[in-house]
């Protein structure tokens, strides 16, 4: 597998009134061209993570590390003005609710048209045909339309897809995606996984898939990752998540709802103080 992203123990750091909280603890895993879920309970890390990756913590948040890599590169190394360049041209990053992320005073055209001519010195003109064949690409039916209508005209699910139409038009080779359908109904849901799968398939991209849904993470993602309170404690492929060792990972798995089988509760799961103390396991293939 070719190496796009290699993270050597990775720390997010804040300080606070009771001293540093660590929220990542010495993370360590690459990415190759593939769809890599990150799973875990809520507040284990996951998005701090994907933040850091793009030095997006905010102050005063501190993000520490061997090597965050990119084809070699190390981006901790970069100036502020070379990120802005990597953030909008190499890794991008789709958030679970685009109305943060969308203006909602422009039309969805111009945000486009923008994105667009911000990247690649384009004529108005060939800057909206790109938009237009962006809005074709993540399965927007009536892409004229659209292209007028402001975003709190649209629905969530095509809110989230016209996000991933903006993250696209950069032909970015990573694209972080952070909890990006977890509000959407299941057939939306579907739609907007299906998008992003024929972009690591046809584009080659690779794909960091955020998620508290460890169901939904087995099914779409080539590997897993199973974060705990900061450290990856377990690795796997998607398929043989079911031979999972770390007694978390067991946890989650038991807590998973089985149609075959309905239990009459859900497991309480019986932490142990030690994981937190466990080594970081790398992920790496
Ligand atoms: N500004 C901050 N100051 C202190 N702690 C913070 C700050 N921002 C985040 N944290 C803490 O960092 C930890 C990791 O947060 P993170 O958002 O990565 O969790 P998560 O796994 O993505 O959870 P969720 O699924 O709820 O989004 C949490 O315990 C959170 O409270």
């Amino acid at each position: 597998m070719s190496t796009l992203l290699d993270i050597e123990n990775l720390w997010v750091r804040f300080p606070t009134r009771n001293g540093i909280f660590d929220a990542v603890r010495g993370v360590s895993f690459s990415l190759g061209r593939e769809r890599l879920g990150i799973v875990g309970e809520s507040g284990s890390g996951k998005s701090m993570t994907g933040r850091a990756i793009l030095r997006l913590i905010r102050h005063p948040g501190i993000v520490e590390a061997d090597h965050i890599n990119l084809h070699g590169e190390n981006l901790l190394a970069k100036s502020e003005r070379d990120m802005r360049k990597v953030r909008g041209e190499q890794i991008s990053m789709v958030m679970q609710d685009p109305k943060f992320s969308l203006n909602p005073v422009m039309t969805i055209g111009d945000q486009l048209i923008e994105a667009h001519r911000l990247h690649a010195k384009a004529t108005k003109a060939e800057a909206r045909k790109k938009a237009l064949e962006m809005l074709e690409a993540v399965s927007i039916r009536d892409p004229e339309r659209v292209m007028g209508a402001y975003p709190h005209e649209m629905s969530g699910g095509m809110g989230q897809r016209i996000m991933i139409a903006m993250m696209l038009i950069p032909n970015p080779e990573i694209l972080i995606a952070d909890e990006p359908t977890s509000a959407l109904d299941v057939s939306v849901q579907g739609q907007v996984l299906s998008i992003m799968d024929r972009l690591v398939k046809e584009r080659g991209m690779g794909l960091i898939f955020i998620s508290h849904d460890l169901n939904l993470v087995s099914q779409f993602c080539d590997r897993v990752l199973i974060m705990y309170a900061g450290r990856i404690v377990e690795v796997c492929d998607a398929n043989r998540l079911h031979e999972a060792q770390h007694p978390y990972t067991r946890g989650l798995l038991g807590s998973l709802p089985r149609f075959d089988a309905p239990r009459p509760r859900l497991e309480v799961l019986q932490r142990d103080p030690s994981w937190r103390d466990a080594p970081s396991v790398e992920g790496r293939t």
